[in-house]
């Protein structure tokens, strides 16, 4: 079952949906662009991740432009894995959503597994601003995203390249959030990942019309959308960073690497300060091309979170199996 942006539940069986909504596509692209303005009012911000209604208004204090309620920072989630005791982990109880909306005004992200469309209609029933189809919960289904045009909430998804991008676009994702390795304390993989997406967008960019169609293929990316990202020389929706970001320079390092703003788990609720880290680190996200400005932010902050180098430990990656 999943319910479509009109609010109508359609109901799978089998192969196929047994009652059919009657969206068109100029509603199908209404409903697309009303998700991707919203996304755009949070162009530039910082997207914090808090798993308690007290962390929540310390986001919203520091000037976040939105926050995501999970159970589990992605730091805690790595432990657990990295102590052997595995686990699976979920969306998280819909009590803690409304905790959480209850103590802030800005919007209320959640996340649902990979591909589990039914914790998103729950998401979407309780009223969250915005879904994260997120990699760090445990895959649902290892083939398969979420559709997210049947939803009217819209969804954020992860990425490391710019065909993965543009398949959850295609999908009716609203806003892309490069990743790396969340939990870590440590941007490398983000870095990586940022600068794959800005490298195939430039290289796309001096591309003519006929290499297009060969570009689209190779990296496995609709036509229409390759073409759209030619066009306008960047992603069709707003471009996150998230994956170990714990000081105001890593955020500033994503910033100038032509992100849109920034998601911030463990790196503020794992360190020794979250109020002043929360507070500089949203600040640098402003003042990223302001190395003087980024030293007054960084002084006295305490100590960052303990990082993890992957590459030392063979530590845990959350990839995504269905990239
Ligand atoms: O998982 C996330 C988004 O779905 C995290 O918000 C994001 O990647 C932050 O990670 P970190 O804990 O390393 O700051």
């Amino acid at each position: 079952m999943s319910s479509d942006h009109t609010g109508t539940v359609t109901v799978y069986k089998g192969a196929g949906p047994i009652t059919e909504t009657t969206s068109t596509s100029t509603k199908d692209l209404a409903a697309f662009a009303k998700k991707t303005a919203f996304a755009k009012t949070l162009c530039g911000g910082v997207i914090m991740e808090v798993t308690n209604p007290e962390q929540a208004r310390i986001a919203e204090v520091a000037g976040a432009c939105a926050v995501m309620a999970t159970e589990h920072l992605p730091s805690d989630i790595r432990s657990q894995r990295r102590g052997g005791r595995g686990g699976v982990f979920r969306m998280c109880d819909p009590q803690l959503v409304q905790q959480i909306r209850a103590a802030v005004r800005i919007p209320v992200f959640a996340k649902a597994r990979i591909g589990h469309f039914v914790e998103a209609q729950i998401l979407e029933s309780i009223g969250v601003n915005f879904v994260d189809e997120c990699e760090v919960l445990t895959v649902a289904d290892q083939d398969h995203h979420i559709n997210k045009h049947n939803f009217r909430v819209p969804f954020v998804c992860g990425c490391r390249s710019l065909g993965e991008a543009l398949r959850r676009i295609a999908e009716g994702a609203a806003m892309i959030r490069t990743t790396g390795e969340a939990g870590t304390g440590n941007v490398v993989d983000t870095v990586k990942h940022l600068r794959a997406v800005m490298g195939e967008i430039r290289v796309l960019s001096n591309m003519d019309e006929d290499e297009v169609f060969e570009f689209a293929k190779k990296i496995s990316a609709p036509y229409e959308l390759v073409r759209k990202t030619k066009e306008i020389g960047r992603l069709p929706v707003l471009n996150f960073a998230g994956g170990g970001i714990s000081t105001p320079a890593d955020v500033a390092l994503m910033m100038q690497l032509g992100c849109d703003g920034v998601f911030i788990g463990s790196g503020v609720f794992k360190s020794g300060d979250p109020v002043r880290r929360a507070r500089a680190m949203v600040r640098a996200a402003t003042r990223y091309t302001d190395p003087g400005g980024l030293a007054d932010l960084s002084y006295g902050l305490g100590e960052a979170m303990p990082g993890w180098n992957l590459e030392d430990e063979g530590g845990v990656r959350f990839a995504d199996p269905t990239e």
